[in-house]
């Protein structure tokens, strides 16, 4: 889709529907941040559009993130201001990133960064003009690709295996946690209101 890299997770999987549906929806969210957060390739995120939540996990997960140059497009954890909370592994995921307190101000906040600001806090590595987002991503690709890949991959390991194993360790705990916080009144309240501003948006 023109100007998103990623709406983040779909609204509509969250609300009006029932706990085994949560629960399953959820696990496959851990599932794909366990894949990603993890994986001993190379990944470069080519952030060619805007990046919320869910949007900007993926690209926090990447070894490296380059994003167009452009103010419009803006990035970050925004959860907060959906009235729902980024679970303690995308705040991980975060903070290994970009420290502790610049995670929380983002993160009480709900901040979205347009991607100047997103260079200067960290959240991404490079910007470039728009229509070079692909070919700087195949060449920071190429850089990363040039170091001896065992090494990288343990370092990279060693980086990222507290997270993980942390969440490995609590992965039940936190579905139920979704679950029982997703579901209540309140919640999808706060979700319908947020999702009827974005239509009203248009
Ligand atoms: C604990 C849980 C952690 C949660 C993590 C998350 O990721 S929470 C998610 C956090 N994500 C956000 O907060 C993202 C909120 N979205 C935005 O900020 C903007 O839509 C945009 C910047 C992504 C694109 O702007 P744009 O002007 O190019 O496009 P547009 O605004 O006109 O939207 C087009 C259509 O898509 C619809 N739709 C959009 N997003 C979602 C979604 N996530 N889901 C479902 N639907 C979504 C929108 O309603 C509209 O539907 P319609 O009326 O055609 O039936």
């Amino acid at each position: 889709v023109s100007k998103i890299f990623s709406a983040g997770l779909d609204i509509t999987e969250m609300s009006g529907k029932s706990n085994e549906h949560y629960a399953a929806f959820w696990r496959a969210v851990q599932e794909m941040w366990l894949k990603l957060y993890g994986s001993n390739m190379v990944t470069i995120a080519a952030i060619n559009g805007s990046s919320p939540a869910g949007g900007c996990l993926m690209a926090l997960c990447c070894d490296y993130r380059i994003m167009a140059d452009n103010p419009k497009f803006a990035i970050g954890l925004n959860e907060t201001q959906l009235g729902i909370v980024a679970p303690f592994w995308f705040k991980d995921t975060m903070i290994n990133t970009i420290g502790n307190r610049a995670t929380e101000l983002s993160l009480q906040l709900g901040q979205m960064y347009p991607a100047p600001e997103a260079l200067k806090f960290g959240l991404v590595d490079k910007l470039v003009p728009e229509d070079k987002v692909q070919s700087a991503a195949a060449a920071a690709m190429s850089q990363w690709l040039s170091v001896p890949d065992h090494a990288r991959q343990l370092t990279k390991s060693m980086m990222r295996k507290p997270a993980i194993d942390r969440l490995v360790k609590q992965r039940e705990a936190d579905i139920n946690n979704f679950v029982s916080f997703i579901s209540k009144d309140s919640i999808q309240k706060s979700l319908q209101i947020y999702m009827d501003r974005l239509k009203q948006k248009k």
